[in-house]
């Protein structure tokens, strides 16, 4: 056996043990030594700042971001001692990094899952110029080959997709099933350090960060945690009902939860699948309208194909994700805060004005998640009623969300924004009839905003501005633009005509209409 038996495992978002085609890669080659690495990029503790115009670049990561991540990597690492090997953690240039790490080792080859956004894939292209880089399909649902058609034909909208997907995989089963973890791995390197090393320190940190109790949910980083929400949501009262759920804003377990997990790799899709594919076969002895409950439980299954339209789509588009526009045409160009000054600040820090925007806003930065209803609304607004370059958006979700991936985050914008597949130009959200939809008590904004309970519960929380025009309010002051005593703005920062008659309710037509006078639109 000679120094020349190693091999160098570059995981990225790949943390996990369970149907990780990484560790088959590897045991494929033989090693007498693995060295396993996991490399944060320069950007991680970097202030936070806007996102360039055309180019990827990743955003520095929140505290809550670094949080899980850490616990994820620590998880990892004592999975992979229990197997015989370790984990080594650095920050810095990956292109860099792993040919010296493999030079330093005398590796054979770098074994690392195909990439799927522009920085990771420019890694890899640098990688490749220097190593012999052995690219592995992991953390989709479908590999390349398994696509019944070709990448340049990926069809032009989601439901065109799913069409087609179903047709080829009538069912669950038909689709690639996942593989179980090794039972064991090759010796790690006698001369190579292990665990966190150099400046990638800093992550530890984050360790005292903790999620605001209001979100009812913390996430805990890691597989063995991600694998037991997965056995908790496979039940009746939840998997059996999420399709009926899956819209609301608060609560535990009225969505999956998976995405932070998914979005690290400490749990793979194909698992999740296959989990799905066992609970909704013992339905008919859990619960007595097995029927509904597989209807149910089978959105999940349709979410995860949105989650695999994205991927695709990325990998499709490389560069182009970035663009402001639709790609190849120029229609498109945002002009950036033009309209509304300080609009990205206020609406980043849950300050717009709109109590329906300012609660997701606060409740994403004090847990690092966001129901998806809301990310589509603060979304919207953002984009269609402050007129903000949807990429801005973009990059704050990337820095706050815990469950970041570059495919499904961009996607979303890109749809929301009508510049992705499939555009639309109603996917303009009313932000008034959203909030009467979905909060029509306003239980939803006052547990984000407590400077509005003051105002009795309904759509008076919604608009305050108006509340405030014709009540004489305990403490408010400031004039029109300025905010109440309890800090909170007395004015929106963008008036929308839409709005007004979702809030019939709160404009007494005695009182002077509320657009008109003493409001300036934006
Ligand atoms: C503006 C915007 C940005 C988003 N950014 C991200 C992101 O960075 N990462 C991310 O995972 N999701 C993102 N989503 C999609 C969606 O909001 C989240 O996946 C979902 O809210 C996560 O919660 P959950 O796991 O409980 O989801 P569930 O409702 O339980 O769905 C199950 C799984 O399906 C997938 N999924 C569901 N909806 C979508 C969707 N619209 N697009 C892609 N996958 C989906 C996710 O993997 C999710 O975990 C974004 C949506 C919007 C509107």
């Amino acid at each position: 056996m000679t120094s020349t038996d190693t091999w160098l495992v570059w995981l990225d978002d790949d943390l996990r043990l369970d149907d990780n085609p990484l560790w088959q890669a590897a045991l494929e080659e033989h090693p007498a030594h693995l060295l396993v690495v996991y490399i944060l990029p320069e950007t991680t503790f970097q202030p936070v700042g806007s996102v360039s115009p055309d180019v990827a670049r990743l955003q520095p990561l929140s505290v809550a971001r670094q949080r899980f991540l850490l616990e994820s990597l620590e998880s990892l690492q004592a999975g992979l001692q229990t197997l015989g090997s370790d984990l080594l953690i650095l920050q810095g240039d990956a292109a860099h990094l792993i040919p010296e790490l493999a030079r330093q080792h005398a590796c054979r080859g770098v074994i690392a899952r195909c990439a799927t956004g522009l920085v990771e894939q420019r890694q890899q292209q640098a990688v490749a110029a220097s190593c012999r880089l052995r690219q592995v399909n992991s953390g989709l649902l479908l590999d390349e080959d398994d696509l019944p058609f070709t990448l340049n034909e990926l069809p032009e909208t989601f439901s065109a997709f799913r069409r087609k997907l179903e047709k080829a995989y009538p069912d669950i089963q038909a689709m690639p099933a996942p593989v179980a973890a090794p039972c064991a791995l090759p010796s790690w390197p006698a001369q190579a350090p292990r665990g966190v090393q150099g400046s990638a320190r800093r992550l530890n940190a984050a360790r005292d960060w903790q999620s605001d109790p209001r979100g009812e949910h913390a996430f805990l980083g890691g597989e063995p945690a991600a694998l037991q929400r997965l056995e908790h949501y496979l039940s009746p009262e939840h998997a059996g009902q999420y399709k009926t759920t899956r819209n609301r804003l608060s609560g535990a377990d009225f969505s999956t939860r998976f995405s932070a997990w998914l979005a690290l790799g400490c749990l793979s899709p194909r698992r999740i699948l296959d989990r799905l594919h066992t609970f909704q076969k013992t339905l008919p002895e859990l619960c007595e309208t097995p029927q509904a409950a597989f209807k149910d439980s089978d959105w999940i299954r349709v979410e995860l194909l949105w989650r695999e339209y994205f991927h695709w789509d990325t990998r499709q588009l490389g560069r182009q994700v970035f663009l402001a526009g639709r790609p190849g045409t120029d229609s498109l160009r945002h002009e950036a805060c033009a309209a509304i000054p300080d609009a990205l600040a206020r609406w980043q820090v849950g300050m717009t004005g709109v109590p329906w925007v300012d609660a997701g806003m606060r409740e994403l930065a004090a847990t690092g998640w966001l129901s998806n209803r809301m990310r589509q609304n603060v979304a919207s607004y953002l984009i269609k009623d402050l007129g903000v370059d949807w990429r801005q958006g973009a990059a704050w979700f990337e820095h706050q969300l815990l469950d970041h991936d570059v495919a499904s985050n961009w996607g979303n914008w890109r749809y929301l924004a009508g510049v992705g597949r499939d555009p639309r130009a109603d996917r303009h959200f009313n932000m008034m009839k959203q909030a009467r939809q979905h909060d029509p008590l306003g239980h939803h904004v006052t547990r984000w905003i407590p400077e509005l309970e003051t105002l009795p519960a309904g759509m008076q929380r919604h608009a305050p501005w108006i509340a405030w025009s014709f009540r004489v309010t305990p403490g408010a002051s400031g004039g029109i633009n300025g905010t109440t005593q309890s800090g909170y703005p007395r004015q929106p920062l963008h008036l929308v005509d839409a709005w007004q008659p979702h809030l019939s309710d709160v404009t007494p037509t005695r009182v002077k209409p509320w657009l008109s006078g003493s409001f300036e639109r934006g």
